[in-house]
């Protein structure tokens, strides 16, 4: 069942920029979809929107069927996290979490119940009294998330929260707010440009451009089977090349590959994991540069035309720089039109 309704929704910011354009998405119980995209997409913007910080310019979003559009962010059943924590320095981590729940008027022994137990879940639990300045950048973005988790939200909004934090802690916390979500089966709707973070925590990837959603699908599905090219380029690495089919046959950048579309333009995409290499004195590419990563190599090679794409190899140390090669797709994607054609 969809928790979250976000239907048709626009934003126009004064002065006429679009940031969101005839969005929709349902969200299910318990379920993370994760919007990623390019800086400026709208993703910000939008979760702004759920969250009630942003007007919708048209539209409407509803939470389990009672419309929120017009109302005020604390009047709404979500929490948000912000990507700075804006944490009150001035207060200690248990009035930092207490605060939102003697707005409510709980009484107190139920309050340090609550703080207590929320400390416990994000694995802070003994750091009540500390300044908030006395807590490492990845604790006081924990404590955020629990300030947002304390008032139990009916629905969880995540606007890049790791995006200050090194890469280590950061996919330390994204298992562990992964584990929390689960725990909790909180909905929640995060938002990222990193796609290695969409990749692993979501149930759902939305793939955002320009205010749009390219394609909305599971994680392994965005990654195997992408529905437009920008999906294709964005997630992951991929090799793209223009051309044109002529009788089942597409020809691009020096490129022939067998290709059962009808004859036009269209762009052949390629995993570097799918390119096959095989040395031939006049071959359709010639090796730029080998990467020996030990465990594989990646090999970046010119086609006919300059155009550059990377294929990545078992055995680094059969090839060498210069060398004439065939490329041989092993499973392609084809599209025209900004839409799929051909996948196999
Ligand atoms: N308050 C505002 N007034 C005018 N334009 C805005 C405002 N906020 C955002 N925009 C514009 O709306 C578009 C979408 O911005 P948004 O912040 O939602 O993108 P984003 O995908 O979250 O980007 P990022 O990953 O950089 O945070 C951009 O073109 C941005 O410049």
């Amino acid at each position: 069942m969809s928790v979250l309704a976000i239907s048709d929704v626009s934003k126009v910011f004064a002065g006429g920029t679009v940031a969101v354009e005839r969005f929709s998405l349902n969200v299910a119980d318990g379920e993370l979809v994760c919007l990623l995209g390019p800086s400026g997409s709208g993703k910000s913007t939008l979760l702004r929107m759920v969250g009630g910080f942003e007007q919708p310019s048209a539209g409407v979003i509803t939470i389990d069927g009672d419309d929120i559009t017009r109302l005020s962010p604390d009047k709404r059943p979500t929490g948000m996290v912000f990507q700075s924590h804006a944490l009150w320095t001035h207060m200690n981590v248990f009035k930092n979490l207490a605060f939102g729940l003697k707005l409510r008027k709980l009484p107190t022994a139920e309050i340090r119940e609550k703080v207590e137990a929320v400390l416990e879940l994000v694995g802070l639990a003994g750091y009540g009294n500390r300044l908030t300045h006395q807590l490492s950048g990845g604790q006081q973005q924990r404590v955020a998330l629990a300030r947002s988790l304390v008032l139990e939200p009916k629905i969880l909004l995540l606007d890049e929260p790791f995006a200050s934090l090194d890469q280590h802690l950061r996919e330390r916390l994204r298992e562990e707010v992964r584990d929390i979500q689960q725990r909790l089966k909180i909905t929640t709707l995060f938002v990222t440009h990193g796609q290695d973070e969409a990749l692993s925590m979501a149930d759902r990837i939305v793939v955002m451009r320009e205010g749009r959603s390219e394609q909305v699908d599971r994680p392994d599905v965005v990654y195997r089977n992408p529905q437009t090219p920008f999906v294709a380029g964005f997630i992951g690495s991929m090799n793209l090349v223009d051309g044109t089919v002529s009788n089942s046959q597409f020809s691009g950048a020096g490129l022939s590959v067998p290709l059962p579309v009808s004859d036009g333009p269209a762009t052949l995409a390629v995993r570097p994991e799918a390119l096959e290499l095989v040395v031939a004195d006049h071959g359709a590419a010639k090796i730029h540069r080998i990467t020996d990563f030990g465990s594989h190599g990646l090999v970046d090679l010119d086609l006919e035309d300059g155009t550059r794409i990377k294929a990545m190899v078992a055995h680094p140390d059969l090839f060498s720089q210069g060398q004439s090669v065939d490329v041989k797709p092993t499973a392609i994607a084809a599209f025209r039109d900004n839409a799929q054609i051909y996948r196999g």
